[in-house]
């Protein structure tokens, strides 16, 4: 039977008019690591390589629409989420995902763009936090993201570790935080596994303005890989070499902060690392 064995994959999220970051990252990802891409759009909004100019949350009832008419028909093996704008929205993902079998869930806990601009109200935060993190597979903060989860400043690499073991204590299985917004030579994540195990990646830090929606496609990169059946770690390292290639191999669309190139090839420079020794765990 041929029905249904492609690896499918929806995003939660919101919708960036431009393009480079939301759910249209998500979808260029999923096709570019070849899993069929579907989406539940949260919210739109009017944004470019400039920034954000205008956001709309979609009603509760259509997303509850959305929902049940990809679990009516769609064998979803792997989901993520990424914008949310609100506690009223979190909480509409929260009750349709208790509803339906997506496979494993990754929350991308978009909170603001990089232009400036909120993504989703600070009072869901604790929504969040309380509702949908328990249920999640896998959270990957940014350094902003995470500190503002924790509720302190995360500055040294041990910082990160200690800010990821109080995440999993939140009752999400994985936690990997992301270095993107450190300034040192590295681009480093730190990843804690349900197992208690953790280790880095890490590939040279490029200096690019084309950065915008590297963590929506870094996300949706795990969520792929997860449906093809590959392990989180895997999943992970292989995540981390389709980011270093989407932003080095640069595509250089509009005038601002500009996308990633979803067409790189993966990076060969990634490193991997245990915490506690130095061995490299590859593979
Ligand atoms: N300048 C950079 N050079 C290399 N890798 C980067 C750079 N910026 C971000 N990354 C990588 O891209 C991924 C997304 O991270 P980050 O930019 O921190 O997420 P977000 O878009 O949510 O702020 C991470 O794997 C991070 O290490
Ligand atoms: C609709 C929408 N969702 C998410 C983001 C944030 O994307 P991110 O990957 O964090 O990259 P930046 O936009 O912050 O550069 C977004 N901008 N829009």
């Amino acid at each position: 039977m041929r029905i249904n064995s492609t690896p499918q994959v929806v995003t939660i999220a919101g919708s960036d008019s431009g393009g480079g970051a939301g759910m249209q990252a998500d979808l260029k990802t999923f096709q570019a690591r070849h899993v069929f891409g579907m989406s539940i759009v949260v919210a739109l909004t009017a944004q470019n390589t400039y920034g954000v100019q205008a956001s709309l949350p979609i009603p509760d009832d259509f997303i509850d629409a959305q929902f049940q008419s990809l679990a009516a028909d769609f064998a979803i093996k792997a989901c993520k989420t990424g914008m949310l704008a609100d506690s009223e929205h979190v909480n509409a993902v929260v009750r349709n995902l208790k509803q339906v079998n997506f496979g494993p869930l990754i929350v991308d806990p978009v909170m603001v763009a990089k232009g400036g601009a909120t993504l989703l109200a600070p009072e869901a935060v604790a929504t969040i936090k309380q509702e949908l993190l328990p249920l999640a597979d896998a959270v990957t903060p940014n350094l902003p993201e995470a500190e503002i989860i924790v509720g302190h400043p995360i500055k040294r690499e041990t910082d990160m570790t200690a800010a990821a073991q109080t995440i999993q204590e939140l009752g999400v299985k994985n936690v990997i935080i992301k270095g993107g917004h450190r300034q040192d030579a590295q681009a480093s994540d730190f990843i804690l596994l349900a197992d208690g195990s953790s280790f880095w990646v890490r590939s040279p830090r490029i200096a690019t303005g084309n950065t915008h929606g590297t963590g929506d496609t870094f996300s949706a990169c795990i969520a792929a890989e997860l449906a093809k059946g590959e392990s989180l770690k895997k999943a992970i390292i292989t995540a981390k070499a389709f980011l270093e290639g989407a932003i080095s191999q640069g595509i250089f669309v509009g005038h601002g902060h500009g996308p990633t190139n979803h067409w790189a090839t993966l990076s060969e420079d990634v490193q991997v690392s245990a915490v506690k020794s130095s061995s490299s765990l590859q593979g």
